[in-house]
């Protein structure tokens, strides 16, 4: 089987890395200023160790299984231009909402599934990334056709020895880490912290509690049936990653757009459809913005 992993940042490079040094057949798509560096191979520390030589190509390749690992607002570039096989299955890798359906509209739902990554991987430089923590990848699709084909890519991370599993409900479990990424992401971002500080001091507790608790009305509001205590979840995602400085908080520090409006603006984005006030989300997206507008 062919695998192909899209984006050579942090979560592609750990991924392409774990895959092909268990032996699979990778190819790892990057931008092409990273070609050089990545021809001479990947390594992975931190809480995995590897080293691997995948392929590496500055452009889609056909491959059976295709995981995407760029951020939200690259998605929809990312799978244009892709070729596929009748069975091709695309696992876009995103944190936030909606990012595997505006896949679907550029590529059709049934060659489509989500993929939730509960870890925190840090870039070094091109080819070499630091694992802080991983507990599994959360598979689902919401297209019987895509869903078929689920067991692929769910093999595929157990042989390289990912915990992984296939969610009933892929809705739900997108929200479950969500919850964790509207409590931690922006206001690390803001602050300047490691997640693990959001806990130590109350003020910053009680806003990171504020911000979940909005984001769970909204849940409600909208249907989603999740299996979890949102503030609950996201203090235990803030107690595994506490070493970690969340993704945002790596993007305002490279002066990168960040994934606000997958996260805290989509909660309020939602909220304002269902009825349900989000004073908090409004107000960390206003100053992400703001921190945004600083870089441009
Ligand atoms: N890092 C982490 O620990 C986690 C990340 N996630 C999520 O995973 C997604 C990816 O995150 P992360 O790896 O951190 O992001 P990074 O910014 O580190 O990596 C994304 C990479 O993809 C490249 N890229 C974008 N579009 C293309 C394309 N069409 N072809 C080839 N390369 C492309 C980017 O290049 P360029 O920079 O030049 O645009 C960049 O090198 C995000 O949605 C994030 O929220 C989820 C869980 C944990
Ligand atoms: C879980 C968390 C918050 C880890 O830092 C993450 O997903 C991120 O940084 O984007």
């Amino acid at each position: 089987m062919k695998i192909s992993v899209i984006g050579a940042g942090a979560l592609g490079t750990f991924y392409a890395a774990m895959l092909a040094a268990s032996g699979q057949d990778v190819t790892l798509v990057c931008r092409p200023k990273y070609r050089e560096a990545l021809e001479k191979g990947v390594q992975v520390d931190g809480v995995f160790q590897a080293t691997a030589k995948p392929r590496i190509s500055d452009r889609p390749v056909p491959a059976d299984l295709v995981f995407t690992a760029v951020k939200s607002y690259d998605v929809e570039a990312a799978v244009e231009g892709l070729s596929f096989n009748p069975g091709t299955l695309v696992v876009v890798i995103s944190n936030g909402l909606g990012s595997d359906e505006a896949a679907a509209a550029k590529i059709g739902s049934c060659r489509v599934a989500a993929g939730v990554s509960y870890s925190g991987v840090v870039f070094l430089e091109p080819g070499r990334v630091h694992v802080a923590g991983y507990t599994e990848t959360v598979l689902g699709s919401t297209d019987p056709g895509a869903r078929d084909r689920l067991d692929m890519a769910l093999i595929a991370l157990e042989k390289a020895g990912l915990k992984a599993r296939i969610a009933d409900d892929i809705r739900a479990a997108q929200w479950e880490k969500l919850f964790a990424n509207v409590g931690i992401n922006a206001i690390t971002a803001i602050t300047g912290l490691k997640n693990g500080m959001l806990l130590e001091i109350p003020e910053l507790k009680a806003l990171v509690t504020a911000a979940v608790s909005e984001a769970g009305e909204v849940a409600r509001a909208a249907g989603i049936r999740v299996g979890v205590d949102p503030v609950e979840q996201t203090y235990r995602v803030i107690r595994d990653t506490a070493g970690n400085r969340s993704s945002m908080l790596q993007d305002v520090t490279k002066g990168k757009r960040t994934e606000i409006d997958v996260l805290n603006s989509k909660i309020a984005e939602i909220g304002r459809a269902c009825g349900i006030p989000t004073p908090v989300n409004d107000t960390i997206t206003a100053l992400i913005r703001g921190i945004e507008h600083r870089h441009q």
